[in-house]
């Protein structure tokens, strides 16, 4: 748990305010563009930084000013951290080995590690015989060894290819899973977010914008950056007085999926195409209209469109997001 935590490096700001209860069992992915403060939380909980202001509890023990070392939870990097000399099975085991534990003890951890990363008959090569993909595994395989409650992950898929990414990314969401451990997790890939995690926690320079599950951030964003951030493509934002009827100025939100091509003449309002993107299973057709951003719509199979053509939509009010000048949710 985070109460109300700050850290500065000279006066400039790290992250300010972060107050979070992570349930135990968990998967909580810290989301956020880059220097939002993503990896600063991340750091901070595992005790490689110390906080200025706040306290920080893990398992109801005040662990603020607690050396990394005392704070029973493990850590995957982004670079793996590997022994490049030592082979796959002395990589997994070397914690154990410095805290001397027992060898069959070892060789046991080692087996059941190595199983469920799918690791078995790698055991003898080093890191530089493996793909990325099996070098991550190993970590993970590392991890599981240590055998604590609390795994944090900085950003551990992002030397991985489109692909792979997604293969690992199953395997850690399973492995959390079967093992029952809270996992906090930071990515800048709201996808990998949204997909992966039971709770999200989405910042922006060094505040937190809204926690939530990927459902409640998805359909109901506390203020436009969250809309814009969570979901592909992202929210549209209209200005209100293209709309008429919500006051002055404000912005109102509306997802893709929300908006219906109406015929010519028709519709709340006439846009020009400004591209046709084929997903695969449908075609998004990108929309400019003056007084708003990402417009577009959604057409099912290859439906391209001619850049310049002009389509007419409509939406109903029930789907439209309210916010204030600010940037702000309004409750409607
Ligand atoms: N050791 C440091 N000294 C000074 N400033 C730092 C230090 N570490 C982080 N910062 C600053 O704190 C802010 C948050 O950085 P942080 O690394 O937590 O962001 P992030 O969201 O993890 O970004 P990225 O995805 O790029 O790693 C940034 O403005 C960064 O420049």
């Amino acid at each position: 748990m985070l109460k109300d935590i700050a850290k500065r490096w000279n006066g400039q700001l790290g992250v300010e305010g972060i107050s979070l209860d992570i349930p135990e069992g968990s998967f909580t992915a810290l989301l956020g563009p880059s220097g939002c403060g993503k990896s600063t939380t991340l750091r901070l909980l595992a005790g490689l930084e110390l906080a200025d202001e706040g306290a920080i509890l893990i398992d109801g023990k005040d662990v603020t000013t607690s050396a990394a070392s005392d704070r029973n939870l493990s850590m995957v990097f982004q670079s793996y951290a590997l022994f490049p000399h030592l082979s796959v099975a002395e990589n997994v085991v070397f914690g154990l080995k410095v805290r001397r534990v027992p060898k069959q003890e070892r060789q046991e951890k080692l087996h059941r590690a190595l199983e469920i990363t799918g690791l078995l008959g790698y055991e003898n090569r080093k890191p530089g015989e493996l793909s990325g993909g099996q070098r991550q595994r190993v970590a993970l395989a590392r991890a599981i060894v240590a055998g604590q409650r609390l795994c944090l992950m900085d950003e551990p898929l992002s030397n991985l290819d489109a692909k792979l990414r997604n293969s690992v990314r199953k395997d850690i969401k399973k492995l959390q899973r079967d093992l029952g451990i809270t996992v906090i997790y930071v990515t800048h890939d709201q996808t990998e977010a949204m997909s992966m995690a039971d709770i999200v926690v989405l910042m922006k320079d060094g505040h937190i914008q809204q926690v939530g599950t990927p459902n409640d951030l998805y359909s109901n964003p506390n203020n436009t950056f969250v809309a814009e951030f969570v979901g592909a493509p992202p929210m549209a934002l209209i200005e209100s007085s293209v709309l008429g009827g919500f006051g002055e100025d404000k912005t109102i939100g509306i997802r893709a999926e929300n908006i219906q091509i109406v015929p010519k003449g028709e519709g709340r309002m006439s846009c020009i195409v400004n591209e046709s993107e084929f997903l695969g299973a449908e075609t998004l057709i990108g929309l400019d209209h003056e007084g708003s951003r990402g417009l577009c719509v959604l057409k099912p199979g290859l439906s391209m469109v001619a850049e310049g053509s002009e389509i007419n939509i409509n939406f109903r009010d029930e789907h439209l997001h309210v916010f204030d000048a600010a940037g702000h949710r309004l409750v409607r």
